[in-house]
């Protein structure tokens, strides 16, 4: 089996990722060779990868899923948004320069053949490769710049399954309007549909659907239903909703449950970071935007950031920055994380991402912070120093910010000695991401957490494994897939590349 498939969705998080992931890993599991693509990612959720580059995070959990490493070859351009109009565009893993949503297009040619080249180069050495698309094809405005929709499709020859979340209402309407918004070239690609989330009696749909393919000449290959153990969606901060519980925890192995509020900074980064505490019985995992929320907290995590100085700012706005104080003074546990981290210390001295200069931070870790241009990129490995003494752990790195300065305690140490992350009373915080996925170390920290919140009815559960919780998710979803679409028409898809002779939809005004 040899071919490539793209799958577009009627709206950012329609569903593509995790499709794309569960197509991935249904696929592997048949024993064919099978990598994942998004040319153009926007997203503050990335990771490192082996290659020393980042890409976003959902194109891992897409690796992990076809059983490979990260490689910034699966991610070529990821845009890391700062603020509403400016983001970092990383192209191949590094970052280069700050842009503008207008100043963008200028970078368009290049990175349209950078794309281009890598999609070659994973269909010349992979059987397969799925490819997600970017927010919509439907955003016509951006047509003629696209390079993740429509644009690659077209560049590349590749059929197009448009994903739409029946959840959100509407459903039959996005489908029919994505295809008819499209001029005729594009909607030659688009091959079918797939309806997501779905709950209730397929019966009912179905006459919705055959008369979507009335309309449209095209067939919808699969109705997912709504998963209520699927918890796996890494896209980015769309899924740090306020309020919305992270994860699927199971009840506590004791008796009492183990309260995490994890702060919804407004460019939060590596959102995911909580869900490892999420993976344990007991431990319930809210994020939060007011400072009250913080109060029957037994653990506050504030974590990464893209734009530290000005989240830093909502922090003081919103109250938080004060709660957090009188929680640190009451000696009540708080984990920074990143940008968290930097925002725990006395200063920050940005010239970099804010252009702040020296800005005073929380003052909870006598920590002095400055940025450079050059971001650290790193997967770092080494051992627990205050919490798990000699502990082996891992995480990785993503930050402009560097340690200029710590009078506290280290939180643990490189392999090297060297030390990194800062302890003082029950403030934590380190430069690591990922390190709560370190399964003794974070059993560790939440039975430290329980200790000093009186919650003595919490145990932590002996054996949960975070890698272990995510691979089944990456099966569930492969389950999914292989129970509700049409895999055979999937693969035809695939192997045979776009539809000949599909019909055009013409909306003209009568
Ligand atoms: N990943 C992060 O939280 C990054 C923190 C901060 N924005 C920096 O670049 O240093």
């Amino acid at each position: 089996m040899r071919g490539a498939l793209l799958v577009a969705g009627t709206t950012s998080d329609a569903g593509k990722s995790v499709l794309v992931a569960g197509l991935c890993r249904s696929l592997v599991r048949r024993g064919v060779s099978v990598a994942p693509f998004k040319a153009q990612n926007m997203s503050n959720n990335s990771v490192v990868t082996l290659d020393g580059g980042e890409i976003g995070r959902a194109q891992a959990m897409q690796a992990h899923a076809c059983g490979l490493e990260p490689s910034v070859r699966f991610n070529p351009v990821l845009l890391k948004p700062g603020s509403d109009r400016r983001s970092q565009l990383v192209v191949r893993g590094r970052a280069t320069v700050d842009v503008g949503a207008r100043d963008y297009v200028t970078h368009r040619r290049r990175l349209r053949e950078v794309v281009a080249e890598d999609l070659a180069a994973l269909r010349a050495e992979f059987d397969v490769v799925i490819c997600e698309g970017a927010g919509s094809p439907a955003e016509i405005n951006l047509r003629a710049t696209d390079l993740a929709n429509m644009g690659l499709a077209r560049m590349s020859d590749v059929p197009v399954l448009v994903v739409g979340d029946i959840d959100r209402g509407g459903v039959l309407a996005h489908l029919f309007g994505t295809v008819a918004v499209l001029e005729p070239e594009d909607q030659a690609l688009i091959a079918g549909f797939v309806v997501n989330k779905f709950r209730g009696d397929p019966v009912l749909l179905a006459p919705g659907l055959d008369r979507l393919r009335a309309l449209t000449g095209r067939p919808t290959l699969g109705v997912i239903p709504f998963a209520e153990n699927l918890w796996l969606d890494a896209e980015d901060s769309l899924s740090a909703v306020v309020d919305a519980p992270v994860g699927r925890p199971a009840p506590p192995v004791g008796d009492r449950w183990l309260r995490v509020a994890s702060i919804r900074l407004p460019r939060v980064s590596n959102a995911t970071d909580v869900e490892a505490l999420a993976c344990e019985p007991g431990v319930s995992v809210r994020w939060v935007s007011d400072p009250e929320r913080l109060l029957d907290a037994d653990l506050v995590v504030l974590p990464g950031s893209k734009a530290t100085v000005s989240d830093l700012q909502w922090l003081r706005r919103t109250g938080i920055a004060q709660a957090l104080v009188e929680r640190a003074d009451e000696g009540r546990p708080i984990l920074g994380v990143c940008g968290g981290y930097q925002m725990l210390g006395a200063t920050i001295d940005d010239g970099v991402e804010s252009g702040a200069g020296i800005v005073a931070g929380l003052g909870l870790l006598d920590l002095d912070i400055s940025f450079e241009a050059d971001k650290v990129l790193a997967r770092s490995s080494g051992v627990g120093d205050a919490i798990g003494a000699g502990i082996p752990l891992s995480g990785y790195e993503i930050h402009h910010g560097r340690v200029r300065r710590s009078g506290d305690a280290p939180l643990l140490r490189h392999h090297d000695g060297r030390a990194e992350g800062s302890v003082r009373g029950a403030v934590w915080g380190t430069h690591w991401h990922g390190l709560l996925e370190s399964d003794e170390f974070r059993r560790l920290l939440l039975t430290e957490v329980a200790r000093i919140a009186g919650r003595d009815g919490f145990a932590v559960a002996p054996d949960t494994s975070v890698a272990a919780v995510r691979l089944a998710q990456l099966d569930l979803l492969a389950d999914l897939v292989d129970e509700h679409l049409d895999t055979a028409a999937v693969d035809a898809l695939i192997t045979g590349g776009p539809t000949p002779g599909l019909p055009v939809i013409n909306s003209a005004l009568g």
